[in-house]
């Protein structure tokens, strides 16, 4: 449902592949090693903000974040994106997912702990081994192979409990690796339920660790076909308000309305809308690998400023000791005198305050440091520095259109239907691996004479009935429109756009067989196909 490029599966590959190893990272991670990371190890930038970057932090492809209290749909949504499980991967309606799982492609499927995951230099994870092994036993890597993920890994995450006793039971800090996958991922995804719209305080602890990155925020308004219209319209203004006292803005945010799961809709009113937003999300998602470039020179930038700051802070703080006594005295007024060592530096280099760190983070750090210890400003590396703000990155932002139109991502291309010939004009199936029980046979064949009756009533034309008269057909089964498009693909063998008797046996056998809780096989080898149709 979610394809990347046109529709030449390979060249997609070969496309999405090349995207996170464009010049753009490459010219990037050179960039960093070159021009920032000395000034960051002159200065211990590492000890006061974050590790040194990995070229995997430059490689990696986007990340999308899935948050949400408990059973709002987050596991669900992860295997209907992919259209199929991941490894390791539990549903259910009581809390669930226990661990943080790196969904990512790979070859076959396996998980990986998360021990072994974040000694892995080629993944953008080592970082998080400072959380402490209490975390790395609740981190998880599921590598499986999936068109959607070659461009993309996904963050299960979690549901959020409310309640002081599981943030004890824990032995982590959640809300710190809330805020490390939020500073890094592409999109952040809170999910939220239509039936339980009360934000717990942890979950507005949660929404708070995620603050500097609102822009990455969207909303998706789960299980929505599970009310009314008029009380979706009620829930949607109380998401709105109760969002409104922890995000600032929260109408910035793009809320998607809808049910994201394979289910028949309890409520057909919707289905229009629900398709609509589901296309919009997934075309969002589709664009990420573009978007992440431009996002990851941003990333940098504002790293890059925060160093040059953060240099000149420390060079200040040495140069003001004196030089013979009263080191401790001094340290201590100018540790308690920050904000004001802020305003002159400010004003006399010319740098905006919101480049500065945050004070009493900075009080609590350096209260444990000897200022004497630190470096002078080193020219050169400066002169280096500035020029990667004022002439390096900027020239990198201008090659990533080029960029993208060498590599072919097109927008246009992720949202387009598959065969015009589709009624059910939604969204690409994904030729997924086959995940389900049928393994090139039926338990149960689909038996064209049953459907005769029912096919004759449709008033076929020479032995066919069109798209939009088997659309109202299907419609009836209340399956969503991204299921039943399937099921066309499969069940229009020789894809003129109408259904002849067996063909149409075949679409509502698998109606049927999706009703009963089956899967929709990815494919159909002839073996399958009823008599007629071989
Ligand atoms: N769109 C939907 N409409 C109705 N029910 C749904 C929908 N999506 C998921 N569910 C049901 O909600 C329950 C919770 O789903 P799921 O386990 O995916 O949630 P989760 O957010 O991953 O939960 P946890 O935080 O516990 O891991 C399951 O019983 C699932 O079948
Ligand atoms: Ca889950």
């Amino acid at each position: 449902m979610l394809e990347w490029l046109g529709d030449d599966a390979q060249s997609s590959k070969a496309c999405s592949s090349k995207a996170h190893g464009s010049s753009v990272t490459e010219g990037l991670a050179d960039l960093y090693r070159s021009k920032l990371l000395p000034v960051e190890k002159d200065h211990l930038f590492h000890q006061f903000y974050s590790p040194e970057l990995t070229d995997a932090d430059f490689a990696s492809a986007p990340m999308v974040l899935l948050m949400g209290q408990y059973s709002t749909g987050k596991s669900t949504f992860i295997r209907h994106l992919l259209q199929r499980d991941y490894p390791g991967l539990r549903i259910g309606p009581e809390p669930t997912t226990d661990k943080f799982v790196c969904v990512m492609h790979g070859d076959s499927d396996t998980t990986l702990p998360g021990n072994a995951l974040v000694v892995d230099n080629e993944l953008p994870f080592t970082q998080l081994s400072h959380f402490g092994n209490a975390f790395l036993s609740r981190l998880e890597c599921a590598k499986l192979s999936s068109p959607v993920l070659e461009g993309l890994t996904l963050i299960d995450t979690p549901g959020v409990l409310s309640g002081e006793k599981q943030r004890i039971k824990r032995g982590y800090e959640f809300e710190a690796v809330v805020k490390w996958f939020s500073d890094r991922v592409d999109m952040i995804l809170l999910l939220f339920d239509v039936s339980k719209l009360d934000i717990s305080d942890e979950f507005r602890r949660v929404i708070l660790a995620c603050s500097g990155n609102d822009h990455k925020i969207s909303i998706l308004l789960n299980k929505a076909d599970g009310v009314s219209t008029q009380q979706l319209m009620r829930c949607y203004g109380a998401l709105m308000w109760s969002l409104g006292k922890v995000i600032d803005t929260p109408e910035v945010s793009r809320v998607y309305v809808g049910s994201f799961w394979d289910e028949p809709l309890k409520n057909e009113n919707l289905r229009e809308l629900f398709e609509k937003e589901e296309n919009d999300l997934y075309t969002r998602i589709a664009q990420l690998p573009r978007t992440a470039s431009v996002r990851k020179v941003n990333d940098l930038i504002k790293r890059a400023r925060l160093a040059k700051v953060h240099a000149i802070l420390l060079d200040y703080f040495y140069s003001h000791m004196p030089s013979f006594f009263g080191h401790t005295k001094e340290q201590e007024r100018m540790i308690t005198d920050i904000t004001q060592i802020y305003n002159e530096i400010s004003v006399a280099k010319g740098l905006p305050l919101g480049d500065f760190p945050d004070p009493r983070m900075m009080q609590k750090l350096l209260s444990t440091m000897d200022f004497s210890t630190f470096k002078p400003l080193n020219a050169d590396n400066m002169k280096e520095l500035d020029n990667l703000l004022s002439v390096d990155l900027p020239k990198l932002l201008q090659l990533i259109p080029e960029e993208q139109s060498r590599l072919g991502v097109s927008a246009a291309a992720v949202s387009q239907v598959a065969g015009a010939a589709s009624p059910f004009a939604v969204m690409k199936e994904n030729g997924n691996t086959e995940q389900s029980v049928y393994q090139g046979q039926w338990m149960v064949a689909p038996n064209v004479d049953e459907y005769k009756a029912e096919f004759e009533a449709l008033e076929p034309n020479a032995g066919k009935i069109t798209g939009q008269q088997a659309r109202d057909k299907m419609i009836e089964s209340h399956l969503p429109s991204n299921v039943l498009h399937r099921i066309w693909s499969l069940a229009d063998v020789d894809k003129d756009g109408f259904l002849t008797l067996p063909e149409y046996a075949l679409a509502m056998h698998l109606v049927h067989l999706k009703l009963e809780g089956q899967d929709v096989p990815a494919t159909l080898p002839d073996s399958m196909l009823p008599e007629g149709l071989k």
